[in-house]
């Protein structure tokens, strides 16, 4: 994984830019083409490329250089989900010849790297900005017109005196924050941005909600050592995913000891001499050290000043066009503030496209129809195109599968199986939709999305040769239709 993608290598700390990043604290008002509200994954972006193309280009942050991405979600959790397997395969080492007891897992030292890292990426974006020429500030933003914006004191700079901003084009770029439900004593609960600094490893976690953050927190967690228990309202985790992916991802979690409670909503939450107890409101009680509430995320307005200016939202997110327009001329939202796909590279694509747009028209095409999108679960699980219950829903289909004890895992008897999928359309041959839980799934998926996007037959995955020994060569070797789907006949789970 390489991150930021632009880096240079050059990595000053964010300490090493601060002068240059208020330069007119409390001056009059400072005027820039265009002006960007959040340097999370496509503030940043946007900014960089504008300002790359010749605009005059400002950008302001609140709290962290880089984001939500960088700080408090991809990068963190990625390298939980590698804590937690480097600790596998230390279990797995006799079995190869490798004679080493399991050592603990020491969480603060884990801490430590983890945040000298984030710290060193934080540099990264500060610096690839300010060698592009944009203007950075550090506070907190709020429109005050259609062209105007008032920068005031935040938690990076919680002294800065209000400054004025007048600029030709406004990018929102304000991202999201967790949701939060509430019940008797939910304010106890965690959320993600907490778990990334606690002080102490939870011995015993509760997670409320089976989407993306619960089953990865989940899985790295159960990976580290903790007792795991998953509350889910649902019938089974990871709505908006391949039915069969999110059976077999249950299969895995019950043989990884995590405790699922599907149906369930928290009745309570209270502190108890030993620890916290969560009450479900089937009666269940988990006793936990911490409970992650992971309900959600939802746009980061609050506060944002969009009355003023008078920009429209609906259920709380940025309405925009495809040009990422909102209904004011002269403002626009990208990335997760307009609630669309709520990933990093959706969010890059947008900033890169609306710079482009403004500034000198590429002609760059995504296909933001087909997100490649992955779950960093223990086992990962990565997906793009159609689900067969989706595909199902307007094309007879030949569904082709694999399930194998992955190579590694077979000396060391560790349990498991992978999965593979095929979602192909039985009329035109073209593959609808690839899926896979399994060993480095999110990397094999990133490449079946080329064949997926560009609308590539199963017959032109079959005139590929394999690459063996590898678990990616099951996509070109899978001969025989599992089954045939016929057209409006599959049930989805729900
Ligand atoms: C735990 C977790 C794990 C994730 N894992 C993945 C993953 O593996 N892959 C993936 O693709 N996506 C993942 N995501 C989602 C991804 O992080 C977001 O989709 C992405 O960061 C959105 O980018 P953005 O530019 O819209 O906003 P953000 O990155 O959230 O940036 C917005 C920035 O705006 C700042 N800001 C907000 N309001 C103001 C204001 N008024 N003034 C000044 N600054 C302001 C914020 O401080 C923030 O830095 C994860 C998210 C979480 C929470
Ligand atoms: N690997 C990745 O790409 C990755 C990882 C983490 C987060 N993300 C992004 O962050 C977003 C937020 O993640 P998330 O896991 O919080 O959200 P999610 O939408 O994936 O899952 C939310 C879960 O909370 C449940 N829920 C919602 N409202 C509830 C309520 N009122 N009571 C009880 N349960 C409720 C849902 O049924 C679901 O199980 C994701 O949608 C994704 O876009 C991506």
């Amino acid at each position: 994984m390489s991150h930021p993608s632009e880096s240079s290598g050059a990595s000053p700390f964010p300490s090493a830019g601060a002068a240059a990043r208020h330069p007119q604290d409390g001056e009059g008002v400072q005027e820039f083409d265009l002006f960007v509200i959040g340097a999370g994954s496509g503030g940043v972006r946007c900014a960089r490329v504008a300002a790359q193309l010749g605009a005059r280009v400002g950008i302001v942050e609140r709290s962290h250089w880089g984001g939500t991405c960088v700080n408090l979600g991809c990068v963190p959790k990625k390298l939980m989900f590698y804590a937690a397997e480097t600790g596998r395969a230390i279990a797995d080492g006799p079995s190869y010849g490798w004679n080493v007891p399991l050592p603990e897992f020491d969480w603060p030292h884990f801490q430590k790297g983890k945040d000298a890292e984030i710290t060193r990426l934080d540099g990264i974006y500060v610096s690839m900005l300010q060698k592009a020429g944009v203007t950075l500030f550090e506070g907190e933003a709020q429109l005050q017109g259609a062209q105007t914006i008032e920068i005031g004191p935040s938690a990076l700079d919680p002294t800065r005196k209000p400054q004025r901003i007048r600029a030709r084009h406004i990018v929102l770029a304000t991202g999201s924050t967790p949701t939060r439900i509430d019940f008797p004593g939910s304010e106890l609960c965690i959320t993600s941005d907490q778990v990334f600094h606690l002080q102490a490893q939870p011995r015993r976690l509760a997670v409320i909600g089976g989407g993306y953050i619960g089953v990865e927190f989940s899985g790295a967690f159960r990976g580290f050592g903790s007792e795991v228990a998953i509350s889910y309202r649902s019938a089974h985790v990871l709505r908006h995913f391949d039915d069969e992916l999110r059976l077999r991802l249950e299969e895995l979690m019950d043989l990884a000891g995590i405790h699922r409670h599907p149906h369930t909503l928290p009745r309570s939450l209270e502190r108890m001499p030993d620890g916290l107890r969560l009450t479900l409101d089937d009666g269940t009680e988990l006793a936990a050290d911490q409970v992650i509430m992971a309900v959600g995320r939802h746009p980061a307005i609050a506060g944002l000043g969009l009355e003023k200016a008078g920009v429209r939202t609906e259920k709380g997110r940025v309405l925009v066009n495809s040009a990422f327009e909102t209904n004011v001329p002269g403002i626009y939202a990208i990335g997760d503030i307009s609630d669309k796909y709520n990933l990093t590279p959706t969010a890059i694509a947008e900033g890169q496209l609306l710079a482009e747009r403004l500034y000198a028209p590429q002609g760059r095409y995504w296909d933001f129809n087909q997100v490649p999108r992955a779950v960093f679960y223990a086992s990962p699980l990565a997906t793009v195109g159609l689900s067969e219950q989706e595909a199902a829903v307007d094309h007879d289909l030949l569904i082709y599968t694999s399930s194998f004890t992955p190579m590694r895992q077979v000396m060391p008897h560790r349990p498991g199986k992978a999965f593979m999928k095929l979602v192909v359309d039985e009329k035109s041959d073209v593959i609808l939709g690839a899926h896979m839980i399994g060993p480095e799934a999110a990397d094999i998926i990133q490449i079946m999305a080329v064949a997926v996007v560009n609308g590539l037959t199963k017959t032109q995955l079959d005139h590929t040769l394999a690459l063996h020994p590898t678990t990616a060569e099951e996509f070109v070797t899978m001969r025989t239709p599992t089954r045939r789907v016929a057209k409006g006949t599959v049930e989805a789970l729900g």
